[in-house]
């Protein structure tokens, strides 16, 4: 499963091309579009999340609510775009005022020499996170081709600008309670933290980052292998994961805490009954050994920096007269590490599904879960 994004933040719509799903998988567009309402939600974002109401629509590829095995194609419209029109326009003389004072921390400096623009407007309507609406759109259909074989992502937030938002989620709990429950957000009683935080770095001009978790429970294991670097599921998830625009580390399980442990009490000791078959009574491992999942919930951080556009801005220069100015303020958002977290939890989805496929890679959906069933029953029986 290969997939592409287009599209401006300002141009008239997002579009995702995905091709390589198989044909006769269920797609329930509505629950795309909760994804794509969650992404648009949290305290700190801007004022555009006002004008935006973000749905998918199907341009090919799903007809009578399942897939058809050729490409499938999505579409988000801008709402933003009739109030751009000119400014963005594909033809005629340019229209409206250049962008020329560069953002530290943005795409736009580099992105302007790059590709030898004038106007700094030209890079940063793609580098615009807006694009990550259509990655959540994706990762709706991914998600639910996980679903079919009992996969469920979910995330929340650990960290705003430092202060420490929520203990760890005992996974184990929840995926006995899986069956019937709606684990599509995890929502700890944290909000009044998040918002005093997100508050005062808004009055001050400034913004924030944070850290967020997403998870994948009921994993079948062995996705991925450890016989070539390209094909560890690590190795994938983490560059799905990086991919989001301002995330700036990713770890697995007890990541970074590692470093501070001993062998002794750093890794997850094996058990066996014939009842359970194999089993692990700790996931520090969260969920991937040698580059395959393990069957144990795995478990990835990212930390987002914070928002580049800041209200009191940074020192800079103008890309045309060379001159030292203040970096340009455009309406922006404070905080998005919420929005981050549902767009980690697409990539999530959209690396385990790449990773199933191209492991069990049918045509159709009948055939691709004998094959998976054929699989499970030998791996986890015994
Ligand atoms: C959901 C989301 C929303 C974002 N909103 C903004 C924003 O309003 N203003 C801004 O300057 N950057 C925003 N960013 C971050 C920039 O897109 C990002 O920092 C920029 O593209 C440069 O990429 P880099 O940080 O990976 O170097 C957002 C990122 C995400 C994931
Ligand atoms: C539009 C979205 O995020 C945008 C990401 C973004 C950036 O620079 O990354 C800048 C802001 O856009 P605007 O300039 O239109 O206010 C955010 O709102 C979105 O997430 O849908």
């Amino acid at each position: 499963m290969r997939f592409f994004t287009a599209g401006e933040s300002h141009g008239p719509c997002l579009t995702a091309i995905i091709e390589g799903l198989p044909a006769g998988l269920s797609i329930d567009i509505d629950k795309i579009n909760q994804d794509l309402a969650r992404r648009q939600q949290g305290y700190g974002r801007g004022g555009r999340m006002k004008i935006e109401q973000d749905t998918a629509e199907v341009l090919s590829g799903i007809r009578f609510g399942e897939t058809l095995g050729s490409p499938v194609t999505l579409a988000i419209r801008n709402k933003d775009w009739a109030n751009w029109g000119g400014r963005m326009a594909a033809f005629g003389e340019p229209e409206g005022k250049q962008v020329l004072e560069a953002r530290p921390g943005h795409a736009d400096l580099t992105g302007t020499l790059k590709y030898d623009r004038e106007d700094i407007r030209d890079i940063l309507e793609r580098a615009s996170a807006r694009e990550t609406a259509a990655r959540v759109a994706v990762g709706g259909i991914a998600k639910q081709l996980l679903g079919v074989f009992g996969m469920t992502i979910v995330s929340h937030v650990t960290n705003i600008g430092g202060v420490q938002i929520s203990e760890s989620v005992d996974y184990a709990s929840l995926e006995q309670r899986k069956a019937g429950s709606d684990l599509s957000c995890i929502q700890p009683d944290v909000e009044d933290k998040m918002k005093a935080a997100i508050q005062q770095a808004k009055e001050a001009g400034d913004t924030l980052g944070g850290i967020f978790e997403v998870a994948a429970l009921q994993v079948i294991p062995g996705l991925g292998s450890h016989v070539q670097w390209d094909r560890r599921l690590d190795t994938r998830l983490a560059a799905l994961l990086m991919s989001i625009p301002a995330i700036k580390g990713v770890e697995f399980g007890a990541g970074f805490g590692y470093a501070a442990l001993l062998g002794s009490v750093a890794h997850d000791e094996i058990f066996y009954n014939e009842q359970q078959g194999y089993s692990r009574q700790t996931n520090r491992a969260g969920g991937i050994e040698g580059g395959m999942s393990n069957g144990e919930v795995i478990v990835a951080r990212a930390v987002m920096k914070p928002i580049p556009t800041l209200m009191k801005p940074l020192a800079s220069v103008d890309i045309k007269t060379k001159q030292a100015v203040k970096a340009s303020t455009e309406r922006s958002d404070v905080c998005a590490v919420t929005a981050a977290a549902v767009v980690g939890e697409a990539m999530l989805a959209i690396g385990l599904a790449q990773t199933l496929l191209e492991q069990f890679s049918r045509d159709n959906m009948a055939d691709l879960a004998t094959a998976v069933k054929s699989y499970t029953d030998r791996v986890v029986a015994k």
